[in-house]
């Protein structure tokens, strides 16, 4: 939680200015018992209604002024929690975001959508919490046993005595929450990537039927989350009472003292009803105390969540140097590249070496799971490698800097990714300089034209979230399109013409090599039809190159080729009239 005190330095005046006016507040509000002693000796002992009534008034300004310093203390602290909250989401994001693909695939998005969302409101609530109360409380605390003090020594030695008590149970308290604070965050996380995983399957979940399994998983999930809340409700029900329990029986030693010293004439009523004002007011800041407590135990759970992002460094290092191009014809080297997604995994890419040059259009084809979309992620550098080098343009991949690095390629993923917008603003999304002409080009080559053609709004049509009113096919055209439009030197389509029929696949790659001469292209794909007309074919097996050449010397060398071609024959001639 302290780690996170950087981040209230823009809010310093907040912060101190908040607790004076709450300690303003309190120091009004341990004045009054006070005053009740005077009024009941002075006033209704001796029967002096004038002397009532003018502190009856002074209590009711005294009363106000604190009710005015508590509503200036409020704000301040709301200014200041939601500014750090604010700053700290803001701070979460733009470290996520250089994060890589390890530490993601590591944290998981439900965890980092947790942290960014509800660990930072519970440090959020924290913050306002503690700017309100800290102060307060503990001075409430002492100072009624300080007033206590100075009223009668004895009795305030009673109230001395139930201080260890109340260490105690606060130490047992803390040390068995705060675990339990931890596993129910991450309970959390568990239940949040079901419930993402559901929303985001939901048809596959429909169609096979699965609804009532995936209710289930959700239960118990959710069971799980709630027995963790349960087990720690429990032990937070129990702080309340045993501090009351504390207290009241410190009430009881009070009264009973008390009432012997006032039988045997050496006190008087009003001193013992300030006591127990004043014991009223220490039970009551205690009780606050222990709130601040388990709230503070829960903001520090996630505040080690949040700081455990933070403190993350990426396993992709950005070099900050300039470097001097070395251009060549070469435009993507792979140099005995060896891969695997953790430390112990097995190795995904095996001693990879290839050649790709310049302005040409290079197929991937590989049964699947074979590590085609590893090897391209390691290109736009989402990935480092574990040995060998990957060149873009000559250099190494790591001498770059991810902007320059990334600048040069432009990469259809697999799985299509729209964000909500207009098409023409989606289109946009890597060349915000495009002009319409350009992105009507960069449509019409990814066979997108068409269709936009044919919508009311054409290219101001919205894009709903995660393009969901545009069919796999659609999705697919407008991601190519939005490539294309990027005008980098490299394009990548990671399987991303699966959706499109045979003749539109083919018609496609006509017009990107018909229009982009200079432009590296590499098609990853599951279809022989797709890579047979290539410059050149990559054949992945397992992890390794099985064959690397152009279709006719693939057929007649590369065993693991021809069977992928075979098993597709009737694919393969359903296209051969269009390529024709
Ligand atoms: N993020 C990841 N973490 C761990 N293992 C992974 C990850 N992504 C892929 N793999 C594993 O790496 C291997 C290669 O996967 P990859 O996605 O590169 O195959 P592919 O040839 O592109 O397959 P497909 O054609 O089905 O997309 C697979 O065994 C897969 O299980």
């Amino acid at each position: 939680m302290f780690k996170l005190l950087p981040y209230l330095k823009n809010y310093k005046k907040e912060c101190i200015i908040a607790p004076i006016f709450k300690l303003f507040e309190a120091i009004l509000e341990l004045i009054l018992p006070t005053i009740m002693a005077l009024v009941i000796n002075n006033g209704v002992m001796k029967h002096d209604t004038n002397y009532v009534i003018k502190m009856g008034i002074i209590m009711i300004g005294m009363s106000c002024l604190g009710y005015c310093s508590s509503l200036v203390c409020q704000y301040l602290a709301s200014k200041a929690s939601q500014g750090v909250g604010t700053e700290l989401r803001n701070e979460l994001f733009i470290h996520m975001s250089s994060l890589s693909y390890a530490e993601i695939d590591d944290i998981g998005t439900s965890s980092l959508i947790n942290r960014i969302t509800n660990d930072v409101n519970q440090v959020q609530t924290a913050v306002a919490m503690l700017l309100r109360l800290v102060s307060r409380a503990p001075f409430i605390c002492m100072g009624a046993i300080v007033m206590s003090m100075i009223l009668n020594l004895k009795l305030s030695f009673i109230l001395f005595c139930t201080a260890p008590f109340f260490a105690i149970i606060l130490y047992l308290f803390m040390s068995r929450t705060a675990p339990m604070y931890k596993k129910y965050q991450k309970r959390l996380d568990d239940l949040g990537s079901i419930l993402r995983e559901n929303l985001m399957g939901v048809r596959v979940i429909r169609a096979f039927v699965k609804t009532n399994d995936e209710s289930q998983r959700f239960d118990k999930s959710n069971d799980e989350l709630s027995s963790a809340a349960i087990r720690i409700g429990k032990i937070s029900a129990l702080l309340n009472p045993l501090t009351s329990l504390v207290m009241n029986f410190a009430i009881i030693v009070l009264l009973w003292t008390g009432a012997v010293e006032i039988n045997a004439g050496s006190m008087s009523p009003g001193v013992i009803i300030t006591f127990i004002n004043y014991i009223t007011q220490i039970l009551l800041a205690l009780l606050v105390v222990s709130n601040l407590i388990i709230l503070f135990t829960k903001a520090s759970a996630s505040a080690s969540r949040i700081n455990e992002v933070l403190e993350m460094k990426s396993s992709i290092v950005e070099n900050s140097n300039d470097i001097s191009v070395n251009s060549s014809d070469k435009m993507i080297e792979f140099n005995d590249v060896t891969f695997r997604y953790s430390d112990s995994g097995d190795a995904v890419l095996q001693n990879i070496s290839f050649i790709i040059n310049k302005g040409e259009t290079v197929g991937v084809i590989g049964g699947t799971g074979s590590g085609k979309s590893t090897m391209i992620n390691l290109i736009p550098r989402f990935y480092d490698v574990m040995q060998g080098s990957v060149l873009v343009n000559n250099n190494d991949v790591r001498n770059y800097s991810l902007e320059e690095l990334r600048k040069m390629i432009s990469l259809v993923p697999q799985k299509t990714e729209l964000f909500t917008g207009t098409i023409a603003e989606n289109l946009k999304f890597g060349n915000e300089n495009a002009s319409d002409d350009e992105i009507k080009k960069a449509a019409e080559i990814a066979q997108a034209s068409e269709f936009i053609s044919y919508l009311k709004d054409g290219y101001d049509t919205i894009v709903e979230r995660g393009g969901a009113n545009f069919s796999g096919g659609q999705k697919q055209r407008l991601s190519i399109a939005r490539a294309l439009a990027k005008k980098s030197d490299i394009l990548i389509l990671d399987d991303s013409s699966s959706a499109l029929d045979l003749a539109t696949d083919a018609a496609l790659r006509h017009a990107i090599s018909d229009n982009f001469k200079d432009l590296t292209v590499i098609v990853v794909s599951q279809r022989s039809s797709s890579v047979k007309s290539c410059d050149k074919i990559i054949v992945f097996d397992d992890g390794k190159i099985a064959g690397f050449g152009k279709h006719d010397e693939l057929i007649e060398q590369c065993e693991v080729y021809n069977e992928i071609v075979r098993s597709q024959l009737s694919d393969e001639e359903a296209a051969v009239s269009y390529e024709k």
